[in-house]
């Protein structure tokens, strides 16, 4: 029988879409969500292939991101991010993964500590709606140590939706419902993957003039 709450299988759902992608390479990512009317959010157990699906895939934590149950699996060594978000915020859903093209575009673009978008439509998908919308996705480093990779990441989690991307590393994004995260995660990837081809365009076009 199963005995998962709704979030719980909504989580489960939202992994095996990002699986479906190979968005989880090498054990990399961590999702969790809330559970509602409660102070808890479920996580990712730490170190996990998250391609493959199981019983064990998350535990219930408290914002503290200490396990609220009795369980021998780990939360995410990346926990704090997720705490940072839901104490300051009323986000419900919180989704980290490592592709290639956000951590090429962190990588290209992390002395300026940021990358904007401006005149794309999927912009839109990110709940900003104006022609000239503006999304802006900060650039932090890769602290080793997480505690002060939090200390760096809080600073940029200042609405109920956005995104900060860790440098070689990956993309953090949090939505008021998992569909959100996911539509706002699948936009940016969207717009890195676009700017990355437009920049080998261009590239190509001035190497043949
Ligand atoms: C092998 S990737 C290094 C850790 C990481 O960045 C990540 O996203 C996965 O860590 P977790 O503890 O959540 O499995
Ligand atoms: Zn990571």
């Amino acid at each position: 029988m199963n005995t998962h709450t709704k979030e719980w299988q909504e989580l489960a759902d939202i992994k095996a879409e990002l699986a479906e992608r190979d968005w989880f390479m090498g054990t990399s990512g961590n999702l969790s969500i809330r559970e509602p009317k409660s102070p808890f959010f479920y996580i990712t157990a730490s170190g996990k292939d998250k391609r493959k699906q199981s019983d064990s895939d998350f535990l219930l934590v408290d914002l503290k991101g200490k396990p609220v149950e009795d369980t021998n699996l780990r939360p995410s060594a990346e926990t704090l991010l997720h705490t940072d978000i839901y104490r300051k915020t009323n986000a419900n859903c919180v989704l980290h993964v490592h592709t290639v093209e956000n951590n090429v575009i962190s990588e290209l673009y992390g002395d300026e500590g940021q990358v904007s978008f401006r005149n794309h439509e999927i912009i839109k998908a990110t709940g900003r709606w104006d022609e000239d919308s503006e999304l802006r996705i900060p650039i932090i480093y890769n602290h080793a140590d997480i505690p002060l990779l939090s200390d760096k990441f809080k600073p940029h989690v200042e609405g109920d939706s956005g995104a900060v991307l860790i440098r070689n590393h990956g993309i953090t994004v949090w939505g008021k419902s998992g569909l959100e995260a996911k539509r706002i995660l699948e936009a940016c990837e969207f717009l890195f993957q676009y700017q990355l081809l437009l920049n080998q365009q261009k590239a190509f076009a001035g190497s043949i003039r």
